[in-house]
């Protein structure tokens, strides 16, 4: 069985997601491959897939949504995972960003392909490798700086998926 674990990132928190994904996947015996959206190919060459992007005002990154809209077909014709990296600060993601759990516009791509789950996961934030203006969106916001990423969530994520890869 060969996944693809694809993922855009801008500041690196999603890849570090994905990475931790990959090696859950990995250590179930599945062969895997992890690699940023833009350089993943077609869903075709895989038996699944796990498709992850940071979240910008309440939107994936560009590349990902493309892949989404680009390989809908695809993704809707074999078991597929998606999972956005979002919110700073402590407690329940979807808590923390009023309900909001997938990108609006891509809701209707996401009902016609199925997925098998939607995860809403933790963050990271960076200072130093940000733009003047994303400091001033966070400061404006008051959004909790640091690395937020809640690994224990992550890996009890991917090894859901090992459990339904293997009975698939
Ligand atoms: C300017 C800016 C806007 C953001 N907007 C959102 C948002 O709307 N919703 C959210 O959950 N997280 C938001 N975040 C947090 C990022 O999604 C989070 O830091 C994520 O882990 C970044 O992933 P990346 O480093 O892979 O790009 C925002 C971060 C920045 C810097």
């Amino acid at each position: 069985m060969h996944v693809l674990v694809a993922y855009a990132t801008k500041y690196g928190a999603t890849r570090g997601i994905a990475e931790r994904i990959a090696e859950v996947l990995r250590q179930a015996g599945l062969q895997v491959t992890l690699a940023e959206v833009d350089r993943a190919g077609s869903p075709t060459a895989y038996d699944a897939v796990v498709l992850g992007s940071g979240v910008y005002a309440g939107r994936w990154l560009a590349p990902a949504a493309a892949y989404l809209k680009t390989h809908a077909g695809a993704l809707a014709e074999r078991p597929t995972w998606l999972f956005s990296s979002g919110p700073t600060g402590s407690g329940d993601p979807v808590a923390l960003m009023q309900g909001w759990r997938f990108p609006q516009d891509l809701q209707a791509l996401a009902e016609q392909i199925r997925p098998r789950d939607v995860a809403f996961f933790h963050g990271a934030i960076w200072p130093e490798k940000l733009n003047l203006a994303e400091r001033l969106i966070l400061k404006a916001l008051k959004a909790p700086i640091g690395d937020f990423r809640d690994w224990a969530m992550i890996e009890g994520w991917a090894r859901r998926i090992t459990a339904a890869l293997a009975e698939a």
